[in-house]
């Protein structure tokens, strides 16, 4: 038999499946590492930890799936996007990686839109935001100079795994669309900005594809995996360009909802002269050429791992949410924001933070649960809507992530979407993503769109009931006027954070 490896690199956990030849999943592993938040903004990762989390995750699958190390004949990643992780000249990490999330770099992000105006849009075609990886460059060489002097390189979070396991330095396009220092068309770094903003091109990695073979495992790595070292080991992607291929959007008219720790809806993009002005992302697909658009939500899954910690943290999710179906639409008149940790679509607003509106001594904890999986929900509709508005035509939302787990939270992405819902075998969108370019990496198929029809399988389907479709519209009036009614109050509170 052969199998193939993806590796997804998530914030919350890192995981891996083993998929067979005929896209079936054999097991999954996933490890989790901590996040770092020692001051407000601020959230950090150890590089470290995904090395080592993504080598014991690996190396569970070998040994409970009993697949022998010959078997196994590719492997390749998806990883959380932006991070940066800055790399001496001997490649040791120079301090903790700053995480797509983190907005500590609100004035570095003006500047850079002063220094470039509209030629930013024009390049990288996207605004210049706190999580993306050049303001979090500039903000080291300005806060950090000592580290500043001695950074060699920079690399994202799934390319410093790659690069431990295999000691190759690159960074695939789809991930480096995310940097606001690509080209975004003409699919190479941009000088233009790398120099306005005085990062030496020195410091940027060699730019690959996807699918591209980056080399075999050192020995010690694939040793303490349980993998041959003849293992081929293929770039891989952005998490959500990989989730995009695990849930079979390669082409127009189809859109994901992934709940993971941020949220995101994404439609593929075929027009390489789409032009959103910023108000959405848009990037570069792991497909070869082929670019996407999407709206993210900063804390979507987070939200419901925020509530659980604080206020339920010896239950799990399951525990959590039994009984959410039966708590009716509006929660009991109790609506959620979820901007946790500041947003990005469509308010992109790092001051701005959570509210609960309409808390009453009656609610339940389930009550509140299930309000917080709706703002949720509201937020990512908004991204829909700007989808929607721009022309696109969405026929259906495959869910993935981890909140693709819990049923009422489909249906209710069903009911406020109001269009079919489809989840699939497993919700490991982006690992299935990594696995698929493994397996076209080795040959397997001709294509990658060969590759995602043998290999992506839906398993259910859920439709908009109009009954609740309609309460959800009311709410959503509601939820759309909380953001404006909420933003002067968040400016005097930044203080007291
Ligand atoms: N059983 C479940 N029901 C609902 N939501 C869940 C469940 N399990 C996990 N989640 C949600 O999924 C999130 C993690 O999703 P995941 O896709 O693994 O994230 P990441 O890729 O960022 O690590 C959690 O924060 C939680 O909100
Ligand atoms: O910042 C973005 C996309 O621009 C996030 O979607 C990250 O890529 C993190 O993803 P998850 O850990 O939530 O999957």
């Amino acid at each position: 038999m052969s199998y193939v490896i993806g590796i997804d690199l998530g914030t919350s956990a890192v995981k891996a499946i083993m998929v067979s030849r005929s896209g079936m999943v054999i097991d999954e592993a996933s490890r989790v590492y901590p996040l770092y938040q020692e001051q407000p903004g601020y959230r950090e990762q150890q590089p470290e930890d995904w090395f080592q989390g993504t080598m014991d995750a690996v190396s569970e699958l070998i040994q409970k799936t009993g697949v022998q190390p010959e078997e196994v004949e590719g492997l390749s990643y998806s990883g959380q996007m932006h991070g940066l992780v800055l790399l001496d000249d001997r490649g040791e990490v120079l301090r903790p990686a700053i995480l797509w999330n983190d907005t500590r770099t609100s004035d570095e992000c003006r500047d850079i839109e002063e220094r470039l105006g509209e030629r930013l849009l024009d390049v990288a075609r996207n605004r210049a935001l706190e999580g993306f990886t050049l303001p979090k460059l500039l903000w080291v060489k300005q806060h950090e100079p000592d580290i500043w002097q001695q950074a060699k390189v920079f690399l994202l979070p799934k390319d410093y795994v790659r690069y431990r396991m295999t000691g190759q330095l690159g960074l695939d396009l789809s991930d480096a669309a995310g940097t606001l220092l690509l080209n975004i068309v003409e699919q190479r770094w941009s000088e233009e900005i790398a120099e306005a903003n005085g990062i030496p091109t020195a410091m940027l990695p060699p730019l690959v594809e996807s699918a591209a073979d980056t080399g075999t495992l050192l020995p010690h790595v694939a040793e303490r995996m349980g993998l041959h070292e003849r293992v081929r080991v293929f770039a891989g992607g952005a998490d959500n360009a990989c989730g995009a291929i695990g849930a079979g959007i390669i082409k127009p008219c189809t859109a994901m909802c992934s709940i993971g720790t941020s949220g995101v809806v994404l439609a593929y993009e075929e027009r390489v002269d789409a032009d959103y002005r910023g108000r959405l992302h848009y990037f570069n697909h792991s497909i070869p050429d082929g670019y996407y658009v999407m709206g993210v939500t900063l804390a979507a899954g987070y939200s419901m791992q925020w509530f659980r910690d604080a206020f339920a943290s010896e239950m799990s999710f399951e525990e959590l949410l039994a009984g959410i179906e039966r708590v009716p639409p509006g929660a009991g008149g109790l609506l959620f924001t979820p901007y946790l940790a500041g947003e990005r679509t469509p308010h992109a607003d790092a001051n701005i933070r959570a509210s609960f509106i309409g808390l009453d001594s009656k609610h339940t904890r389930t009550q509140v649960a299930r309000a917080v999986m709706e703002g949720v929900t509201f937020s990512l509709c908004e991204s829909l809507d700007m989808l929607r508005d721009s022309g696109k035509v969405i026929q259906e939302v495959i869910a993935i992530g981890g909140g693709a787990k819990n049923e009422a939270w489909l249906q209710m992405q069903a009911d406020i979407f109001g269009l079919d819902v489809v989840r699939l075998e497993r919700e490991q969108g982006p690992a299935m993503g990594a696995a698929i370019i493994a397996a076209y990496g080795c040959g397997w198929f001709e294509s990658m769109e060969e590759a995602v029809a043998s290999f992506v399988k839906q398993a259910g389907r859920w439709h908009p009931d109009p009954e609740r479709q309609l309460i959800y519209r009311g709410l959503y009036g509601i939820y759309k006027q909380i953001y404006q009614a909420t933003k002067a109050l968040n400016e005097c509170l930044a203080p007291y954070r």
